[in-house]
């Protein structure tokens, strides 16, 4: 199996609290950007003490409390599927502060983290503040939600967004890159891809290859399943049938998306 391809692994680090995912620097290519994916369940709790690194709390699924312990937020989250497609609450959390995540209900938080020194405000990333893109035609239509894009001043380094794609569409193409620190031209970005299909039973492809082909992975992703991005293309073919859903992770030197497409298969926007 690719070393970039991770499968859930559900521990129970606490009564009601699952950890699914980590990826970390220590267990992971990525030296920018981690996360966590952590199932609770009515009434558990996860607390957390930042350090250096800055962390946005997404609610996928069910609804959570969240406190800094100064400001607190209840009643967060707007959905019980992420395949109900619509925008959900995040909650932006700054180095060297703690936070809990309370659950209301039963449900699923990522907590994507990336470095960060100058400690900003706790933010409330409400549902109606994403803003949403129809992005692609023809067979790489795509519904995309920027949670934490390049253009919210609320984040030091950390750049969340969630992208739908319809069954027989391809997303993340034309592939593209941004694995140089070469500004204007590109930007340098680690990235993950916390992936769920529907049905459940479904699978993605997802190729991770470089122009030099040192680093070229083709992976069958499945429910549940992260995929790794230190540097490379990266583009998602959805089988017919399913409806394919992935929340992204980036964050590197500086907080810009600018990305590079594949110039063999640029002739594709043109069309
Ligand atoms: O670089 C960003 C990620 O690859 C995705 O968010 C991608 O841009 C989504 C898409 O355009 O299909």
């Amino acid at each position: 199996m690719s070393k970039l391809l991770r499968k859930p692994n559900r521990v129970e680090t606490s009564p009601g609290v699952n950890l699914v995912h980590e990826v970390t620097s220590e267990n992971s290519p990525l030296e920018y950007v981690a996360l966590k994916v952590v199932d609770l369940a009515p009434g558990a709790s996860y607390r957390e003490n930042l350090g250096k690194a800055e962390c946005c709390i997404v609610a996928l699924t069910g609804k959570i409390n969240v406190t800094d312990n100064v400001e607190t937020f209840e009643n967060i989250g707007t959905r019980e599927s992420v395949f109900e497609k619509k925008p959900t609450d995040s909650v932006y959390v700054s180095n060297d502060r703690t936070f809990a995540v309370e659950a209301v209900t039963a449900a699923r938080v990522i907590l994507c983290y990336s470095p960060s020194e100058k400690q900003l405000p706790t933010r409330l990333i409400k549902a109606e503040d994403n803003s949403i893109e129809q992005r692609g035609k023809y067979n790489n239509k795509r519904l995309v939600h920027n949670i934490l894009a390049d253009s919210n001043p609320s984040a030091n380094s950390l750049l969340v967004v969630e992208v739908f794609t319809e069954s027989g569409n391809w997303s993340s193409y034309p592939p593209h890159k941004h694995d140089q620190d070469n500004l204007p031209h590109e930007s340098f970005l680690e990235e993950t891809y916390y992936h769920e299909m529907n049905p459940k039973q479904g699978f993605v492809f997802q190729r991770v290859y470089t122009d030099d082909r040192s680093l070229d992975e083709t992976m069958a992703v499945e429910n549940g399943d992260v995929v790794l991005v230190p540097a490379g293309y990266h583009p998602v073919a959805v089988p017919d049938g399913y409806e394919s859903y992935y929340l992204n992770i980036m964050a590197g030197p500086t907080r810009i998306w600018k990305f590079h497409n594949e110039p063999a298969h640029e002739w594709i926007l043109e069309r």
